[in-house]
């Protein structure tokens, strides 16, 4: 992609609301743009970051045994009055009336329209177990949407649904979410710490959130600092007994400020290992057995003959709020630093002297040898002055920077500089391509 053909409108300050650095950020790196209180458009940049969390969350998702569909934004106010959520939700939900008036709202959330799925279709323990998902947007009208996406009125959810014959069952599906969640965020490169958690509206019993450690979180959390270096279990693991994998990390004390047991804490974990943090709740999981099943009468013939409700659980990831969450997590002061799995762009192909033809003509090669290599470059082709042109790589957070101009053609060399450790090497176009790949 020529830059001169793209939309990118970096800025040079952030507007003075944006408080944390993310949001400052995203906002410098023409990633979105406000349009109302937590409403934003994805301009082209973001949009490459969105669509790359969101296929990592859906793959993660899959390979879990979740099978994806997609609901509407626009649900009937019946049925959220079948689950008794329609008054409960409060101020939060966005209530709307149609021309005949019908009386609708914006999904915050969709268990009581996936439960509605369920029942249409669904009527024997033999279809168990289930697990159906999809990625969309959600509205909640927040009294005080801030800090960007990270905490916006209308932004992108992934939300799965599972659905077991019994609660024995329904725990095993937990533990697979549990599992995936794991190593969802550890393909971003986020260290995510699951904690016990409140079940705040959507309810049941057993419910954790999964929290990245960074200073601006809203959230304060405690826990054994052990589990924030431990690795995720990767995708080798027995989907269908995954109980040790959780119990290792479950066994050690991780709990929000909401549930959170000094005493506990001080009983579980040795002084040198506790950690008391803020965090960013990233991801958050449910068990709630039959609080939706039972109102809306979601059941299935057991192998006895005989109806039951199922049992279910319901699993969020902020897949919007994981930009923010990333770049808290990685930044330094020239800007953003997307890991590789995220980035908008696996290089910047940076032209010193756009107006020398021998220059233009090796930048075009590297372009192309590299896109033939499967590589998505972003060449800046513009007349900016270097200075500007570094910094806008920077500032973009693209994983590489290819530089090449009149002195390094005369030597046969490129400027290859890794974003993250800022290292460079001066080597010829065919090494710096090798290192790339
Ligand atoms: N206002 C918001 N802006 C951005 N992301 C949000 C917002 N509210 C929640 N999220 C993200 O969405 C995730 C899931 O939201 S939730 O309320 O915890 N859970 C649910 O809605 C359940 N239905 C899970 S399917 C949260 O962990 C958080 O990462």
């Amino acid at each position: 992609m020529r830059l001169s053909r793209f939309f990118l409108p970096t800025l040079k300050e952030a507007p003075s609301d944006a408080q944390i650095v993310s949001h400052q950020l995203m906002l410098r790196a023409g990633m979105i743009k406000q349009e109302a209180a937590g409403i934003y458009a994805w301009l082209p940049l973001g949009l490459k970051v969105l669509r790359k969390i969101e296929q990592i969350v859906r793959e993660e998702q899959v390979r879990a045994g979740a099978v994806e569909l997609l609901m509407p934004t626009l649900q009937l106010a019946d049925l959220w009055r079948e689950s008794g959520r329609y008054d409960a939700y409060g101020p939060e939900m966005l209530r709307i009336t149609d021309r005949h008036e019908r009386e609708l709202l914006y999904g915050p959330t969709n268990e009581e329209m996936i439960t509605d799925i369920f029942r249409a279709y669904v009527k024997s323990y033999k279809s168990l177990p289930l697990n159906l998902f999809h990625i969309q947007w959600k509205f909640r009208d927040e009294r005080r949407p801030r800090f960007g996406v990270m905490r916006g009125r209308e932004f992108l959810m992934k939300d799965a649904y599972s659905f077991d014959v019994d609660e024995a069952s329904a725990r095993k599906a937990y533990n697979r979410m549990f599992v995936a969640y794991l190593n969802t965020f550890a393909r971003m490169g986020l260290k995510a710490v699951p904690m016990r958690a409140d079940t705040g509206p959507i309810g049941g019993d057993l419910s954790h959130e999964f929290i990245v450690l960074a200073e601006t979180g809203e959230s304060a959390v405690f826990c054994d600092k052990a589990l924030v270096e431990m690795p995720a279990p990767g995708a080798d693991v027995d989907w269908d007994d995954l109980q040790s994998i959780v119990d290792q990390r479950t066994a050690l004390y991780a709990a929000t400020e909401e549930m959170h047991d000094e005493a506990r804490f001080e009983a579980e974990t040795a002084e040198g290992d506790r950690l008391s943090a803020r965090g960013i709740e990233v991801g958050h999981i449910f068990y709630f057995g039959e609080k939706y099943s039972a109102p809306m009468k979601a059941k299935v013939a057991g192998p006895d003959g005989q109806d039951a409700n199922v049992h279910m659980g319901s699993y969020g990831v902020g897949v919007s709020r994981l930009l923010g969450a990333i770049i808290e997590a990685s930044h330094d002061e020239g800007g953003i630093i997307w890991p590789d799995a995220v980035a908008p762009f696996d290089v910047v192909v940076i032209n010193l002297r756009a107006n020398d033809a021998a220059v233009s003509a090796a930048c075009e090669d590297a372009v192309a040898q590299l896109e033939k290599l499967g590589k998505d470059v972003l060449y800046d082709d513009t007349d900016e002055r270097p200075g500007g042109k570094f910094a806008t790589a920077d500032l973009i957070g693209v994983p590489w920077q290819l530089t090449i101009g009149p002195k390094g053609l005369a030597d046969g060399v490129v400027e290859l500089k890794r974003r993250a450790t800022g290292e460079k090497v001066s080597v010829p176009l065919a090494e710096a391509i090798e290192r790339l790949t």
